[in-house]
């Protein structure tokens, strides 16, 4: 059933400057047996955003609306779980503005009930960020953190221990559901040298996973993951539990892609993907599964998905309440929580404003409006180090080092850490020819997209559905009456543009109906030529790049026949210089309010 919301409230949201969301059409969620919640890939955006009314509500909205869900369906005899998959840290002021980083976020995050979590690439990049996981965020939901593939070297003992419990098999509330549950992450192999993440392919013929499929008493297979819903990791785990188990209904919840996206292995095994910083909850239902209490085989279990849109309206509407009867106690203080850590990090500070908007995919490539462009023509031409002078570069920079556009307008101690969050450094060989340089930059360019989880292929993650068309301008389509099973208003309310997704059920998964956005592809990285006599071309020049791809830049180097062992001879460019303090400091010199 599609409901139209009409209700603009004055004063909704918990946080001073977060905006009111807009009054938009919304199709309903049909609950089952067993529901569940879902987020991914929140990367410290627990504020919600603040200059996004779709996706405004905050971390404490969230509990609110949690809470409220689990009353409903626990009324109607029901069950509801809610689920995290991974990359909670880096990419917002909340958790990168901190000194030593993310002691607000755990906090904060802690106060949602969550029944499943696991742990992304991002919790692993660091030592110490693997490390608050072992220490803070596992015991904080103890017995509910999966690592079924990570391990983790002790800080105090030194030994190599998992990160958390493999697996876990428990029994839900209401409707006694047996649940064999994994936490898996994606073939990742850029953590650090603290922590071992086990292939999939391999884990999945261990003794303890071979059991565990084994187990005859189990109704339901619930496999969460910070795996992109489509991929091979994900095809063999599936394949792996089919093999033993011909009809057993299977649940995956997935990541890492900021996408939202549905998969269907079989009739009975789904998996759901659920965005990425705050912008979506996934919503799951499935009804008429076996379970202890029935005794009975299913007629055939029914899976149903819904993205739901991160704002106040979404949850009113959800839960059937209104700004009196949906926050909780715990919801409210959560949100007083996240006000009074953002006011301690000073994220409201204003560095500059800028003039216009800038975007990373939803501008062609490149464009005045386009964040590389800028990047190339304005904030790069700052990277100088006093001992090279004017020597003419090339600086390389991954486009996936950028994670958020800028809108015009402030940009804050916030937006510092939403653009750019990265600590890595530059570095740079000299004297390589200017020839020489262009072609690494072109090799790179023609790395494959982000077709696989492997970062051993450089990325741009893009976001929203690119992914899903191969088309140089990528349009999210408006669901055609055809193509769905509601029927969609063609007049009435002007729509707010935002997520129209297309999955493998096709066009109706978003619960808020939005008008489509356009997208353009990236290459992998930019390389622009800096020097001060832009009419000549040099001879040689700097190759700088940015050391989180160092490995792509040496691999690129050999295919280029550049004959320099760029791990011995490289060296500190403009050192200590991140991009995140170079875009800073160019912003607070340019970009005056
Ligand atoms: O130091 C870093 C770490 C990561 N990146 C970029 O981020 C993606 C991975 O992000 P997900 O949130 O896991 O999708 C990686 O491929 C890089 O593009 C970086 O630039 N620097
Ligand atoms: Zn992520
Ligand atoms: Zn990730």
């Amino acid at each position: 059933m599609l409901f139209l919301l009409w209700l603009l409230p004055s004063a909704l949201a918990a946080q001073p400057s977060a905006p009111d969301p807009i009054s938009a059409p919304l199709r309903a969620l049909d609950f089952g047996q067993l529901n569940f919640l879902h987020t991914t890939d929140t990367h410290g955006w627990l504020a919600g955003h603040l200059q996004e009314p779709s996706y405004s509500a905050d971390w404490g909205d969230y509990v609110s609306f949690a809470t409220r869900m689990r009353e409903k369906a626990e009324a109607q005899g029901q069950d509801l779980l809610v689920i995290d998959t991974g990359d909670r840290v880096e990419g917002n002021g909340l958790y990168d503005s901190s000194e030593p980083k993310g002691i607000y976020l755990s906090d904060i995050f802690r106060h949602q009930h969550i029944d499943l979590l696991t742990s992304g690439n991002h919790e692993l990049y660091k030592q110490n960020t693997s490390e608050a996981e072992l220490l803070i965020t596992v015991p904080n939901f103890r017995g509910n953190y999966l690592a079924s593939n990570i391990d983790i070297i002790h800080p105090t003992t030194k030994e190599l221990v998992p990160l958390a419990p493999r697996f876990k098999k428990f029994t839900t509330k209401k409707q006694g559901i047996r649940i064999v549950a994994f936490g898996f992450l994606f073939d990742f192999n850029g953590n650090y040298n603290n922590t071992v993440v086990q292939r999939v392919s391999s884990t999945i013929k261990e003794d303890w996973f071979q059991e565990a499929i084994r187990d005859k008493e189990v109704d339901l297979f619930l496999v969460i993951g910070h795996v992109p819903v489509h991929s091979p990791e994900y095809r063999a785990i599936f394949k792996e539990i089919r093999a033993i188990r011909w009809d057993t209904p299977i649940q995956f919840f997935g990541g890492h892609q900021h996408v939202r996206d549905y998969a269907q292995y079989d009739s009975k095994a789904f998996g759901l993907a659920s965005g990425r910083f705050m912008e979506t909850v996934g919503f799951m239902s499935i009804d008429g599964l076996a379970s202890k209490a029935s005794h009975q085989s299913a007629v055939g279990p029914v899976f149903k998905r819904r993205y739901i849109d991160n704002n106040l309206l979404s949850y009113y509407h959800h839960t059937g309440l209104d700004q009196e009867s949906f926050p909780t106690e715990e919801g409210l203080n959560v949100s007083r929580l996240i006000a009074k850590a953002r006011s301690d990090l000073h994220l409201d500070h204003v560095h500059g404003c800028a003039p216009h908007d800038l975007w990373m995919s939803r501008a062609k490539y490149p464009a005045t409006d386009n964040i590389y462009t800028w990047l190339e023509t304005q904030v790069l031409g700052d990277l100088r180090d006093e001992s090279r002078g004017d020597t003419p570069k090339i600086a390389i920079v991954n486009t996936g080092a950028m994670r958020f556009d800028i809108f015009k307008g402030p940009f804050t101690q916030d937006s510092t850490f939403i653009v750019s969050p990265f600590t890595s450094t530059f570095r740079y060989v000299k004297d390589v020819p200017y020839e020489k340089a262009q072609l690494i930059v072109d090799v790179l360019n023609e790395q494959p997209q982000v077709s696989s989880t492997d970062e051993s292929s450089l990325t741009t993650l893009a976001p929203l559905e690119q992914l899903a068309y191969p088309e140089d301008v990528i349009v999210q389509k408006w669901p055609s009456a055809s193509s769905t099973n509601e029927q969609i208003p063609m007049s009435g309310p002007d729509l707010v543009p935002g997520y129209t997704t297309k999955d493998d059920l096709g066009t109706d998964g978003d619960d808020t109906i939005h008008s489509p956005i356009s997208f353009y592809r990236v290459p992998n990285c930019i390389g622009p030529l800096i020097s001060a006599n832009a009419s000549e071309t040099p001879k040689t020049v700097d190759l700088v790049y940015l050391d989180f791809i160092e490995g792509y830049v040496i691999l690129a180097a050999k295919f280029a026949g550049l004959d320099v062992d760029i791990a011995k001879e490289s060296d500190a460019y403009m050192p200590h210089m991140s991009l995140t303090n170079l875009i800073l400091e160019w912003v607070k010199k340019n970009w005056k309010c």
